[in-house]
């Protein structure tokens, strides 16, 4: 679904460059639900923004649903926002009036669809759990309820490609937990591709994937190092199952194997590693251990 390659983007002012994205590379499938983290100002939202057709980058290459969204045209941009991706905002104002109730919030981005309007807005609460608060205002509506709406109204457009900038950053965690189940369902039942910008160690925990940005690179060092061993501290002392661990693969097939994963294979510095594939596994050995049965 999503094909970054190198991809930057320099935002300049008048006397200033700032890189906001140097040379970032990342590939979602269609399908996947993955969250990006990474320390503020690392590019996160800018990498978003890209995505959405907020705004382009300025150099690398870009396919979102096999287009090229660095050859497109204003026109072909627009469509795409339109018919392609949809947003959820964490500042709530940016999707949701707040004088009118929850249908008519939903049916706002329905309007060119004229009688069916109401009928698909209704579909669309129901499908966030929200059918029977309709006819409540927005400000009647708890801080998670608004952002359910706000999660019907990115879908309103039947998009391919949901982004959320940190969604559950303004609610308590047992909302953003319940925020979090309701992207997996509609993950699930919708086949949508989403992805999910986000600090919320509990959020990240709950995807399929998550992508470390550091200095508008995508970066599996900081994935292990600290985001995974955090969450291992954290797992272990709340006795939560393990969490599965990822390491970037790039194109080529290089592997960037975890540092201490070398160190207890007494690896560190070596040059090479034995290689077999094994019941669908890919092992990875010293290549001086002797073979089962040597001497
Ligand atoms: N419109 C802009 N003009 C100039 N610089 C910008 C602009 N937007 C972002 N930047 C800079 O680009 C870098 C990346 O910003 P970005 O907002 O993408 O980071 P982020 O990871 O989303 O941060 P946060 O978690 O704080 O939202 C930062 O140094 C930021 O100051």
């Amino acid at each position: 679904m999503i094909r970054c390659e190198n991809l930057v983007k320099i935002y300049k002012t008048a006397d200033l460059e700032v890189i906001a994205l140097q040379g970032l590379d990342l590939t979602v499938e269609t399908g996947e639900l993955m969250a990006v983290i990474g320390n503020s100002g690392s590019g996160k939202s800018t990498l978003l923004n890209m995505l959405g057709g907020l705004d382009r980058p300025s150099a690398g290459k870009l396919f979102v649903d096999g287009k090229d969204m660095l050859k497109f045209t204003e026109k072909e941009m627009t469509l795409y926002k339109r018919n392609t991706v949809g947003f959820v905002w964490q500042n709530k104002a940016r999707n949701l009036v707040p004088y009118l109730t929850a249908l008519e919030n939903v049916e706002i981005p329905l309007l060119l669809k004229g009688k069916r309007r109401r009928a698909r807005a209704l579909e669309l609460l129901d499908a966030v759990g929200l059918g029977h608060r309709r006819n409540n205002k927005l400000n009647q509506l708890s801080g998670g309820e608004q952002q359910r709406v706000a999660i019907a109204i990115s879908l309103a457009n039947e998009p391919k490609l949901l982004l959320a900038d940190e969604p559950t950053g303004s609610v308590d965690t047992k909302t953003g937990a319940a925020i979090l189940d309701l992207f997996n369902r509609l993950n699930r039942e919708l086949n949508l591709t989403i992805v999910i910008v986000t600090h919320d160690q509990q959020l990240a925990k709950k995807v399929d994937r998550v992508v470390a940005i550091r200095d508008g690179r995508t970066s599996s060092e900081l994935i292990r190092k600290s985001y995974l061993e955090e969450l291992a501290e954290l797992e272990s002392a709340s006795g939560a199952e393990s969490h599965e661990e990822f390491a970037v693969l790039d194109r080529s097939g290089r592997l960037q194997v975890p540092a201490n994963f070398l160190e207890s294979l007494g690896l560190q510095g070596a040059n090479k590693v034995k290689l077999h594939l094994e019941d669908g596994r890919i092992i990875l050995e010293h290549p001086e251990k002797p073979e089962a049965g040597d001497a």
